[in-house]
């Protein structure tokens, strides 16, 4: 029975993909083999030995060590594309957030209700501190174009809006989606350059943090609108507050509160809502589920963010699953064991990701923990699964 740990809430839905005969799904297990997350911080969470696997229901995975899940041979899943419909959705309110002062508007009716005035009799005098310009024929532009940046562009064509896009490792798939109308160029220069709406969708690492610093903000037009529902780090606070302050950026719309940012003029905070829609927290935690169970049940790796895809149809008894470094003689240290042993390989495939490889030998006849050990000793070896059919 593997043992499945929630660390925030999973849709039923997902969780309904694992048998209950051979999964058992709970928040409070200390010896899970799974463990299927959203945006709970792992950082400082003691794995047990007998993780081999976690699924983050979503996209974003700064959350989890990478690093050390990976010298611990421990595959991170996400679920790419999952909820980019429910953030595409979420951006165009944002930018229509960051074009009129909604924001302020219900706060204002309300207050004005709250002190006692008749608020239909005040209305039309006091909605002129409220308007902002149209959408339509403004130009967007938009850092990332994966799977949440690709629809937004596409939509916003669809909404009368010129749009730019950068994306220095644009995938062929996401490539291929891109309406042929949006301009992707080569440098986030450019997009900055032309941009009256600029919205990011890069994952959070070392490389992209403070991506919108002061000497990004400088090259954009005055009066710009700035969304992010990406990451909180990947804009600069002192940066945009001071561009704001400045008139520079005429409005800052983001999913990531922070105390300072809830009380700054110009800052419209959300509570981190661009998946929080039913059908994406289905999409995100199905496929989450599907993941992990493959894994487990099957050694298959299907969207890890630190392992390569390897996806092996079955063929002999038995099924050795080694997790070891990107080194030469790996392989063949592998083979070596079983052939000194007289076991026949059935099927073998070998993947690498980085500095991480990925391979699984189908076997003719059973091996004992003599051998596993043997896999288990050779250099660079990080974890060694032994599955029976
Ligand atoms: N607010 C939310 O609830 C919410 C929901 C989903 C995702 N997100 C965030 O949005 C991010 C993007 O999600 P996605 O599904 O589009 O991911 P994705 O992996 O499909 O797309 C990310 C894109 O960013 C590109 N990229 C990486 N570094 C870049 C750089 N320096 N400059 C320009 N492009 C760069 C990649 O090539 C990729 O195409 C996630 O990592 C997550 O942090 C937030
Ligand atoms: O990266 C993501 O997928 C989003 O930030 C969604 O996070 P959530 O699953 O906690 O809503």
């Amino acid at each position: 029975m593997f043992h499945i740990k929630t660390m925030n809430k999973i849709s039923a839905l997902g969780l309904a993909e694992l048998p209950r005969d051979r999964f058992a799904v709970a928040d409070d297990f200390d010896d899970e083999d799974g463990i299927l997350v959203r945006s709970a911080k792992l950082h400082d969470y003691e794995f047990p030995t007998e993780l081999r696997a976690i699924a983050r229901a979503g996209a974003g995975t700064n959350n989890i060590p990478i690093g050390r899940c990976s010298e611990a041979g421990i595959v991170v899943f996400n679920t790419p594309g999952a909820n980019a419909n429910a953030v595409k959705e979420l951006v165009l309110c944002a930018m229509l957030i960051a074009s009129r002062d909604i924001a302020g508007g219900l706060q204002w009716v309300k207050n004005q209700a709250a002190s006692g005035v008749e608020v239909s009799e005040v209305v039309e005098k006091g909605k002129a501190a409220f308007v902002g310009p149209e959408i339509y024929k403004k130009t967007l532009g938009i850092i990332g174009l994966g799977a949440i940046g690709a629809l937004v562009g596409n939509v916003a064509l669809s909404m009368g809006m010129e749009v730019y896009g950068y994306d220095p490792y644009l995938s062929v798939a996401n490539a291929l989606r891109l309406d042929r109308h949006i301009h992707v160029v080569k440098s986030a220069q450019e997009v900055y350059q032309h941009a009256d709406y600029l919205t990011i969708h890069v994952p959070y690492n070392d490389a992209t943090k403070d991506t919108i610093d002061t000497a990004a903000l400088a090259q954009m037009k005055d009066g710009v609108r700035i969304i992010n529902l990406a990451r909180g780090e990947l804009v600069n606070d002192d940066a945009i507050l001071a561009a704001i302050a400045g008139g520079k950026v005429a409005r800052y719309v983001t999913d990531f509160p922070t105390n300072r940012l809830v009380q700054a003029e110009g800052v419209v905070c959300l509570p981190h809502l661009g998946a929080s829609t039913p059908e994406s927290e289905d999409n995100c935690a199905v496929m989450a589920a599907q993941e992990l169970q493959d894994y487990l049940e099957n050694g298959n790796i299907m969207n890890s963010v630190n392992l390569p895809t390897l996806v092996q149809e079955w063929s002999g008894t038995a099924r050795i699953c080694v997790i070891h470094r990107n080194i030469p003689g790996t392989i063949a240290s592998i083979t070596k064991v079983l052939s000194d042993q007289k076991v026949n390989v059935e099927n073998m495939t070998n993947k690498s990701k980085g500095e991480y490889a990925y391979t699984v030998v189908d076997i003719a006849t059973q091996v004992s923990d003599a051998e596993l050990d043997a896999i288990r000793g050779i250099e660079g070896v990080l974890r060694v699964r032994y599955l029976t059919h």
